[in-house]
């Protein structure tokens, strides 16, 4: 099988362009090109391919073989892919995805993608199962008992769950102990994706994610704009335009609150193409 490793701050995924290639079984080649020691190494798989309601379809899979909604990282990356590999030359493309289409900006330098701007849709203001605190469906600041100890979350969904969680060091968090706690917690019967956020200042946070299916990585596009949004709903950060540092770099998150749409823009990348005997 051909395939390409590209990284988005970090956030690495094995992709497979299916005009040309066929996955027969996603979920078992997810695990087995995911595998860092025994297979290619990276934070899941995403399958380019045609779609009957937009310029491409996403298809994209966790390390452990589940399939994701949406991956804000790995989206940017497949529009890198189709422009770069000659798929398309359009700047403005649409991209159908398991929770909507997405519409997303190409900046083009010397002939390749560097930047990229998505519109991520609409935040979803509960995360699943997590006891609805208003009428509104706004899931803020709850208290979840986690590992016998209170934590208070916000509950964001980008078209897949994010519980946010703001805690003093970040840097010292022990992610490896608390974030499968989370992911696995009776609360989320369908897991969820685990944000430990920092406020900086009015403008800027910092983060790290333990992933519903992949572990920690290094970014996690979607994480991002829950915890920018969860940030202002919260009233921590002042600003509609976030920064959000992430370990594999930032990320920069406008939450439109007249339009109510979410809008990502950050870069993306080829690390090698290869190819694999599965
Ligand atoms: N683990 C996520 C999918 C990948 C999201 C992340 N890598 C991103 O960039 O948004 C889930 O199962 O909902």
């Amino acid at each position: 099988m051909k395939f390409t490793k590209m990284q988005g701050i970090g956030n690495d995924y094995v992709y497979v362009n299916c005009f040309k290639e066929t996955v027969e079984d996603p979920k078992t080649t997810a695990i087995k090109v995911s595998d860092r020691h025994f297979g290619i190494g990276s934070d899941g798989l995403i399958l380019i391919k045609p779609s009957e309601v937009a310029d491409f379809q996403m298809d994209m899979y966790n390390a452990d073989g589940s399939r994701g909604a949406m991956c804000g990282n790995g989206i940017r990356c497949v529009a890198k892919y189709v422009y770069d590999y000659g798929l398309t030359d359009k700047t403005f493309i649409s991209v159908e995805t398991a929770s909507g289409i997405k519409y997303l900006d190409l900046t083009v330098e010397n002939g390749k993608v560097a930047l990229v701007k998505v519109n991520m849709g609409a935040p979803i203001l509960e995360a699943k199962k997590i006891p609805v605190v208003s009428e509104k469906e706004q899931v803020i600041n709850e208290p979840l008992l986690v590992d016998g100890k209170e934590y208070r979350i916000t509950g964001v969904s980008m078209g897949n769950p994010h519980a946010i969680t703001y805690i003093d060091d970040v840097k010292g968090l022990d992610i490896e102990k608390i974030g499968p706690k989370f992911e696995s917690h009776p609360a989320f019967p369908d897991r969820v994706n685990t944000e430990f956020v920092k406020v900086l200042d009015d403008h800027t946070v910092e983060m790290r994610v333990w992933e519903r299916g992949s572990g920690e990585t290094l970014a996690c596009g979607t994480g991002a704009c829950a915890v920018a949004v969860a940030s202002i709903l919260n009233g921590y950060v002042k600003e509609e335009e976030v920064t959000v540092k992430l370990l594999g770099g930032d990320l920069k998150i406008y939450w439109d609150r007249e339009e109510n749409l979410v809008y990502m823009t950050g870069p993306a990348a080829v690390v090698f193409d290869g190819e694999i005997a599965l």
